[in-house]
């Protein structure tokens, strides 16, 4: 026996993995089954696809209808009863604090964290004529497009990846917003006309990072999904969640947390905007690799230091 294979973790017999049925969602299961096949020959991994409510309910801005926790709880009540025995997420749709008995079991490598600028006729955000069409429902998007771009006008555009290219190519927008993570996962890189620059749009908390979650109870399946956490990529986005789950953040807030690890420490940043772009409050710090919670919880006093606490109150309020 190799001396890797003798420190896996003997893996159960037959494993299911929940996934939304999108198809980012789709190559995202996929990608997590194929490596567990390669790591464990003899285990039958399989896919359980399911529709959430996330998915049905197309037509109203996420942000109004009680955000994120929308695209897992159908994929949770799944893990509860046993039809599954964890879920693959976006670690960007997971909300911060997760119902007690589940837990994420690991955290896949990231993908390109940035946000992505998509456009038939244009460059970049820069070359857009004033009263350009942009399409984004993110907050977070919306409210740093204002405040770098004010002369653009913001309209927003949900659906699924292929969707929102579909609108595009329809002609009612000059341009779209996108994570560049879900465009290069798909074979859509091509479509990638500007990687947008973290000063230009700070990226929202998990993104391009994958999320796997379980009960809490499941001790074989979260050891035998060891081999798939990505220990830096951990620590990044545990700091941005630590901040968010400080800030109380959640989709209805125009916020953005980024981590990243340079020269063996982490250098996080953070902000919270009114949704004009009119105020934007912004945090800097770095830290030790070891205390990602630390390091979130640091930014997250500065913002309110700074007065975000007044910008969350008139968003909640
Ligand atoms: N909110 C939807 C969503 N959730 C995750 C991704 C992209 C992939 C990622 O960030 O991991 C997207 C689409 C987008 O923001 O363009």
């Amino acid at each position: 026996m190799s001396p890797a294979s003798s420190t896996l973790p003997t893996p159960p017999a037959r494993l299911v993995i929940a996934s939304r049925e999108s198809a980012l969602a789709m190559w995202q299961a996929e990608h997590i089954r194929d490596r567990l096949r390669a790591l464990y020959p003899q285990t039958d991994v399989s896919i359980l696809g399911m529709t959430t409510q996330g998915d049905q309910i197309l037509d109203v801005s996420l942000s109004k209808i009680g955000g994120k926790g929308l695209f897992v709880k159908e994929l949770e009540t799944a893990l509860e009863d046993g039809r599954a025995d964890f879920a693959v997420h976006s670690l960007k749709d997971v909300p911060m604090v997760l119902p007690e008995g589940f837990v994420l079991a690991a955290i896949g490598e990231r993908e390109d964290p940035h946000d992505a600028f998509v456009s038939n006729n244009y460059e970049n955000l820069a070359a857009l004529p004033a009263g350009s069409v942009v399409g984004t429902s993110s907050l977070r998007r919306e409210s740093q497009l204002r405040a770098r771009f004010p002369h653009l006008v913001i309209e927003p555009l949900r659906g699924n990846v292929q969707t929102r290219l579909r609108k595009l190519d329809e002609g009612l927008y000059a341009a779209i917003i996108l994570a560049a993570a879900g465009l290069k996962r798909l074979g859509l890189a091509t479509r990638i006309r500007a990687v947008i620059s973290s000063e230009d749009s700070l990226p929202a908390v998990g993104q391009g990072a994958l999320g796997i979650e379980c009960r809490a109870d499941r001790l074989d399946v979260i050891a035998a999904l060891q081999p798939l956490h990505h220990p830096d990529t951990a620590a990044c986005v545990f700091a941005e969640r630590a901040m968010s789950r400080a800030l109380n953040g959640s989709c209805q807030v125009p916020l953005g947390g980024f981590a990243e690890v340079q020269n063996g420490q982490l250098r996080m940043r953070g902000f919270v905007a009114s949704p004009d772009g009119q105020r934007v409050i912004r945090a800097e710090a770095m830290g030790e690799i070891a205390a990602p919670e630390a390091l979130g919880g640091q930014i997250a006093k500065s913002l309110l230091a700074q007065g975000a606490g007044e910008i969350l109150a008139a968003l909640n309020g």
